[in-house]
């Protein structure tokens, strides 16, 4: 069984992952991984954080000749910023008059500052504040993009981008193919397809920043060739949809997950939303469309996924609401230090690699996922016999 677990704070010394499961054989290009991480630290609308921050992942543990061992891939991030806060987020430096006169009381709406505080009895909101914010994203970006690494060995090739920003939406009618998006997206500091649209939306960022406030958006993410059969119908936990928008539920921020056309196909007629099913004895089953996005059953159909997902406009806003400090109970503006307009653009990275992590789980559980030439070889039998089904 894939799974992973990460560790750290967003000031602390720096993240760490495991990731345990990956079969052995597979050859992990580093620079890869870095660029997966340069690529969420970007976007329009960053705070000034990612200004000191150079994300750049460290594998210390599963690897030997940059092929995976088959024991569990251990990786570490720095966290740069760690410098500016050595005095109050040393794991081992004891608490003085300096650091707990930095205390964080105004927890910030939106944000997991008051529950959390409720929750695990904390008087300052830093211990809170510092594991639930999305620097730890930087981590599963790193373990997403090994499976994206994975999944490209089976010729599974995924994407994430944005397609609205605000109220200002910029996907396109048509779907080109990956490798074309991809061309598109590098285009502009948006990770939009429809060129026509970034100057609007460079706009709305740069209005809501001078107004101190921040803003939403949704994001998609496309993956082509998934061999049909991924999932099971058999009970609610095995279906494969259900997995995946759980993890992009547990992306910071996420607030929406949907399939295809997902909610604007809840107001059109059945004869408008199934795909028609056709039959092509050198492609095999296919589909007539894809309203529904790739799924049929909890199971992959062999469409092409498409999923997604919805951002809410940041908490920490620098026109801060009214909050109520917890030590004295008193009204006072919520807590602000440094925070992103918008964070669509990385969002689009991560909900992309936690969906290739669910991608590279289901595969090495559905066939042999102990040693990579093995897995390959299992899966192009599997889709032999899908075609000739
Ligand atoms: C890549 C990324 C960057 C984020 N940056 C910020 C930020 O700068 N300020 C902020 O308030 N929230 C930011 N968030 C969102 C918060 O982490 C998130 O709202 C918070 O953890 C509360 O969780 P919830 O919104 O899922 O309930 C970011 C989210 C992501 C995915
Ligand atoms: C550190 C990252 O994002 C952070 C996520 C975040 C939050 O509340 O989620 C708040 C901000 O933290 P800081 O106050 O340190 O600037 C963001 O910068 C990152 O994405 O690498």
């Amino acid at each position: 069984m894939l799974f992973y677990m990460t560790a750290g704070e967003s000031h602390g010394p720096q993240l760490t992952g495991i990731i345990n499961g990956l079969p052995a054989g597979l050859e992990i290009d580093v620079a890869q991984i870095n660029a997966a991480l340069t690529a969420r630290q970007g976007g329009y609308g960053r705070g000034n954080r990612q200004k000191i921050e150079h994300d750049q992942v460290k594998i210390v543990g599963g690897l030997r000749h940059s092929v995976t061992l088959g024991s569990p891939l251990a990786l570490t991030i720095l966290n740069k910023d760690f410098a500016h806060w050595q005095d109050n987020m040393d794991p081992l430096q004891p608490a003085n008059e300096r650091n707990t006169l930095r205390q964080v009381t105004r927890p910030r709406p939106g944000h997991a500052d008051l529950v959390g505080g409720m929750k695990y009895r904390q008087r300052d909101l830093r211990n809170v504040l510092e594991r639930s914010s999305a620097r730890e994203t930087a981590m599963r970006v790193a373990i997403g993009n090994i499976c994206q690494q994975l999944l490209a060995q089976l010729d599974i090739d995924i994407v994430g981008y944005v397609q609205q920003v605000g109220n200002v939406n910029a996907s396109l009618e048509e779907l080109p193919p990956i490798t074309i998006m991809r061309d598109l997206l590098s285009q502009n500091d948006l990770r939009i397809l429809d060129q026509t649209k970034v100057e609007e939306i460079h706009e709305l960022i740069d209005t809501a920043k001078k107004d101190g406030d921040t803003v939403g958006g949704v994001v998609r993410v496309v993956v082509e060739n998934v061999p049909a059969g991924l999932g099971s119908y058999t009970s609610w936990d095995t279906k494969l949809d259900a997995k995946l928008a759980g993890a992009v539920m547990g992306v910071n921020a996420i607030k929406g997950v949907s399939f295809g056309q997902g909610f604007a196909g809840s107001q059109q007629l059945g004869s408008q939303v199934m795909d028609a099913i056709c039959y092509d004895q050198n492609k095999g089953w296919g589909r007539l469309s894809n309203h529904l996005g790739g799924f049929e059953g909890g199971m992959t159909n062999g469409q092409s996924l498409v999923i997604n997902a919805a951002m809410k406009p940041l908490p920490t806003l620098y026109r801060a609401l009214p909050s109520v400090n917890i030590l004295t109970k008193e009204v006072q503006k919520a807590n602000v230090e440094r925070s992103d307009t918008t964070a669509i653009v990385p969002a689009s990275i991560v909900v992309a690699s936690v969906v290739a992590i669910e991608l590279a789980q289901i595969i090495t559980e559905t066939f042999d996922g102990s040693n990579m030439t093995r897995l390959k070889e299992q899966v192009a039998a599997y889709r032999q016999e899908l075609q000739e089904y």
